[in-house]
C-alpha cells in the first residue's frame, strides 16, 4: 500500500520540550521538510512560528508539500480570540492546514455552548480562506462515550453551519500526541478510540495522529478508514529506518 500522501510529517517540540536550541530546532523542521520533499508526504506539522519560512521554502523548491500548523496547541483551553488569533496568523503567513486542538476540557464540564461556538468561528475562518482544517479531540483525555458524543457533535454542528461541498474540508483528528497519560496509558490514536470517530464522524474525514509508529499501524489505520496520519515517524511507516523511530 502506497501510503506518502496519508502522511502528515509531523515536528512540534519547542526547544524547551526538546533541549535543543532554537537554531537547531529549525534545522529539524528544515529537515524534516526536505524529507517531506523528497517522499512526496501531503504536509509537513510544524509550530506557528516557522509557517512562513517554510512556505516560502517550499514555494522556492516549486513543491506541492502542503504546511500545516496547530493552533492552541497543545492544551486546547486558549480562549477563542486567541485561537482565531493565531490562526489569521498562520493564514497570512502562507498556511494551508489548519488543526486546532478543541476546548475538550469545556467539552467535558459541559460547556457545549463555548465549544460549538469555537468549532463554528474557526472552521468559518479556515474555509474561508480556503483551507482545510482539523479540529484534535484529544482522545487520551476522554472516555469512549465521550469520545463518541464530542465526534458527534462536531459532525452535527457541521451540518448545520456548512455545506457538503465543505466536509471534506473538515477533519475530526485524534490526538496532539502531548497529552500526559498515567500508568502507561497510550496517548496517541488506539485503533478502539479511532473506530468510535470514524462510527461518529458521519461525512467529515478523520485523522489519527499520534502512537502510529510502524507500516502495520498505518496499514490498519487507513484500513478503518481514515484519511490522514499525523507522525514523527513518517519514514519508518514506509518501512523504512527503524520502526517507530522520527523526529
Ligand atoms: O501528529 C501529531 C503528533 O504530535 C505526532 O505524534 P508521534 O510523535 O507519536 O508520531
Amino acid at each position: 500500500m502506497k501510503i506518502n500522501q496519508y502522511l502528515d510529517s509531523t515536528y512540534l517540540k519547542t526547544p524547551a520540550q526538546s533541549g535543543l536550541t532554537e537554531e537547531q530546532t529549525f534545522e529539524k523542521v528544515r529537515e524534516l521538510t526536505d524529507e517531506a520533499i523528497a517522499y512526496n508526504f501531503k504536509e509537513v506539522m510544524i509550530r506557528p512560528n516557522y509557517v512562513k519560512l517554510i512556505k516560502d521554502y517550499l514555494t522556492a523548491e516549486n513543491s506541492e508539500v502542503l504546511v500545516g500548523t496547530v493552533i492552541g496547541f497543545h492544551e486546547g483551553t486558549y480562549s477563542l480570540e486567541a485561537k482565531l488569533a493565531e490562526a489569521n496568523q498562520a493564514v497570512a503567513d502562507g498556511v494551508d492546514e489548519l488543526d486546532y486542538v478543541i476546548n475538550y476540557e469545556a467539552f467535558k464540564s459541559g460547556d457545549l455552548d463555548l465549544v460549538e461556538k469555537e468549532f463554528v468561528e474557526g472552521t468559518k475562518l479556515g474555509l474561508h480562506f480556503g483551507k482545510t482544517v482539523k479540529w484534535i479531540i484529544e482522545i487520551a483525555a476522554l472516555t469512549d462515550s465521550q469520545i463518541a458524543d464530542l465526534t458527534a457533535s462536531i459532525w452535527k454542528w457541521a451540518q448545520e453551519n456548512f455545506e457538503e461541498k465543505d466536509f471534506a474540508k473538515i477533519f475530526v483528528k485524534s490526538s496532539t500526541g502531548f497529552y500526559i497519560t498515567e500508568g502507561g496509558k497510550p496517548n496517541g490514536a488506539t485503533f478502539e478510540g479511532v473506530k468510535i470517530m470514524l462510527d461518529n464522524a458521519g461525512k467529515l474525514p478523520v485523522k489519527a495522529a499520534g502512537g502510529v509508529k510502524t507500516p502495520d499501524d498505518a496499514e490498519k489505520m487507513i484500513t478503518l478508514g481514515i484519511q490522514r496520519i499525523g507522525t514523527s515517524a513518517a519514514k519508518a511507516l514506509l518501512g523504512e529506518g527503524e520502526a517507530g523511530t522520527g523526529y
